[in-house]
């Protein structure tokens, strides 16, 4: 293997991925996926219920496991990646645990990694100064709204200056306001830790708002349709005034033409496929 293709963040090579069950016919959730996300770029995937997002990144989390093809992580298996701790992980429900303070939930995987006690408080303030919740690490988090927690959530998967993070609707649960700031939020950590990300979304604006390209994905069996670099300023240089602009404008039209090339005349797809389409 060459040492470009090695350092790539992601690098998905002829992925197919089959369920099978006894007396139920086989579903091909995956189907020659090739796709490599470069380290510090930010990649969404979009794309109808059931195309295959949640299973893509559940694979490069080493979740799961492809039925065919190579998926390596900074250049080494999933299983590996996982173990060295190369990513950190956010999903829709914030997983925090109830009977731990915000320090507690966020200083867990370094607890588990034997980090001493002085050396996560140091992280956890860090990390709660990174995400706006500064004052609230004593809190527990049903004392948090849910925008409060998913920025736990997201502090927690950054513990361990991870690489890479792998983010399945981490906003999908959240009202539209407080989804767009997050999104502006989600943008300035990733320009402050350099961290890839690889996010799956069913929203249209956010996945051009948050990325530097949009994987658009095509379901029965999930193929890449196309993938498409957003022509907007660098990720780190994104603001709330972006969203009034043209040229944003103009990138959510090119997802949304591609999402739905394949649409036949007269049938909203929007509403058959469960896609936002705001
Ligand atoms: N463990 C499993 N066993 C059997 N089939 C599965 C399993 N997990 C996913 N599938 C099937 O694989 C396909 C892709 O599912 P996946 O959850 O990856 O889609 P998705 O694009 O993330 O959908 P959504 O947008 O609704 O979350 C679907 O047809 C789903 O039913």
């Amino acid at each position: 293997m060459s040492e470009a293709s090695t350092t790539a963040a992601v690098q998905v090579t002829g992925v197919d991925k089959v369920f099978t069950a006894k007396r139920k016919p086989s579903v091909t959730a995956l189907d020659s996926i090739d796709l490599t996300v470069a380290p510090g770029e930010f990649v969404s995937l979009i794309g109808p219920s059931g195309c295959g997002k949640s299973t893509l990144l559940r694979l490069i989390a080493d979740l799961d496991t492809p039925s065919a093809g190579t998926l390596t992580v900074f250049g080494k298996t999933a299983r590996q990646a996982r173990i060295d701790q190369e990513y950190g992980i956010a999903f829709q429900q914030s997983g925090l645990l109830p009977w731990r303070t915000v320090a507690a939930n966020i200083e867990l995987p370094l607890e588990l990694h034997g980090v001493n006690s002085a050396g996560r408080k140091k992280r956890s303030a860090e990390l709660l100064a990174l995400v706006g919740l500064g004052d609230f690490a004593e809190s527990y988090p049903d004392q948090l709204s849910g925008g409060m927690q998913q920025r736990v959530a997201i502090a927690r998967a950054l513990a361990e200056s991870p690489r890479l993070l792998l983010m399945d609707e981490p906003f999908g649960a959240l009202d539209e306001m407080t989804r767009e700031r997050m999104q502006t939020e989600l943008v300035r950590i990733t320009g402050e830790t350099g961290a890839a990300v690889v996010f799956v979304t069913h929203s249209i604006p956010e996945a051009v708002f948050l990325s530097n390209r949009v994987v658009v994905m095509s379901p029965r069996p999930g193929r890449i349709r196309d993938i498409l670099s957003i022509t907007l300023p660098g990720t780190a240089d994104r603001d709330e005034h972006l969203r009034e602009d043209e040229a944003f404008f103009e990138n959510v039209s090119r997802v949304r033409e591609l999402l739905h090339g394949e649409a036949p005349v007269g049938i909203k797809p929007t509403a058959a496929r469960g896609v936002e389409n705001r």
